[in-house]
C-alpha cells in the first residue's frame, strides 16, 4: 500500500517548504501545493518541490467559466501534477472541460463542501439541508461530468465511496486526537478517514507546525 498522506506545504518561504519536504519525504506519499504556495512561488516553486521526488497535488481550486478553467488546466500541464482540484459547484460543463483539458495521467477532483464549513455556514450561503446531502449531490455531479473523484470531509467519505465505488477521494481536515483543530470544522483522524475509504489524506499544520515535523509525520504513518 502506498502512503496516502499528502502534506499541505502552506508555508510562505520556499526554502522552508523545500526543507520540510526533504525532511519528511520518507514518511509521506506526496506534497500538496495550494493557493498560498502557488501565489507566492508559481511554477518555479512547484518545480523546486517536485525535485524532492514525490507526486505533486496542485490544489488550485479552479472556479470560473469553462473556457477559463480549461485554459488554466492547459497552462499547468508543464508542471505534471498528479492531482488538481476544481470547485464542483462550478457546474457540469466546467468540470467536463477541465477534465478534457487536463493531462492524461492527472486526476481531476471536485471540491464539494470545504472542511472549514458546517451546516450553519452552508445555510448562510443559501443552501438548505445537511452537509451529507450537499456532498452527495456535488459528488454525483462530479461523477456525471467525468471527474476522477472529489474532495470531502471524513464525515462523508464512507457514504460517497458506497455510491461511487471507483471514485478517488481526497480528505482534508485530518487531525490526530491531540491536534488543534484551528479553522477546520469537519475533522477526523487519519485512521478513520482511511478506514472509511479515503484515497488521499491531506495533512497540513499537524505536520508543518509540529515541533518535530518528522516525528509528527511518522506518528500519522504509524496509525495507518
Ligand atoms: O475542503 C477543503 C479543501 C482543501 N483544504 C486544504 O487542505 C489543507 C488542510 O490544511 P490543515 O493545516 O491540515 O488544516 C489546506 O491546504 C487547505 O487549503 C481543506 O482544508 N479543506
Amino acid at each position: 500500500m502506498t502512503n496516502p498522506v499528502f502534506v499541505a506545504l502552506d508555508l510562505p518561504r520556499l526554502e522552508d517548504a523545500k526543507g520540510l519536504a526533504t525532511r519528511v519525504k520518507s514518511h509521506v506519499g506526496g506534497f500538496k501545493l495550494g493557493l498560498e504556495f502557488f501565489c507566492a512561488h508559481g511554477h518555479h516553486g512547484v518545480h523546486e518541490i517536485a525535485h524532492v521526488g514525490l507526486p505533486i497535488f496542485l490544489d488550485l481550486k479552479f472556479h470560473d467559466i469553462p473556457n477559463t478553467v480549461a485554459g488554466a488546466m492547459q497552462s499547468i500541464h508543464v508542471l505534471e501534477p498528479a492531482i488538481v482540484t476544481v470547485h464542483a459547484s462550478g457546474g457540469r460543463a466546467m468540470m467536463e472541460d477541465a477534465k478534457a483539458a487536463a493531462s492524461e495521467h492527472c486526476k481531476v477532483v471536485g471540491v464539494t463542501m470545504l472542511t472549514s464549513l458546517d451546516e450553519r455556514d452552508l445555510a448562510r450561503t443559501g443552501v438548505a439541508g445537511s452537509a451529507h446531502d450537499q456532498v452527495m449531490r456535488l459528488a454525483e455531479l462530479a461523477e456525471t461530468a467525468g471527474l476522477d473523484g472529489i474532495v470531502c470531509s471524513g464525515h462523508e467519505v464512507a457514504a460517497v465511496r458506497k455510491q461511487w465505488k471507483s471514485g478517488f477521494f481526497v480528505v482534508p481536515g485530518i487531525r490526530m486526537k491531540d491536534n488543534s483543530v484551528g479553522d477546520q470544522k469537519r475533522v477526523v483522524t487519519p485512521r478513520a478517514a482511511r478506514d472509511d475509504g479515503a484515497s488521499v489524506l491531506v495533512v497540513g499544520r499537524p505536520v508543518t507546525r509540529a515541533e518535530d515535523p518528522v516525528l509528527a509525520a511518522r506518528a500519522i504513518e504509524a496509525t495507518l
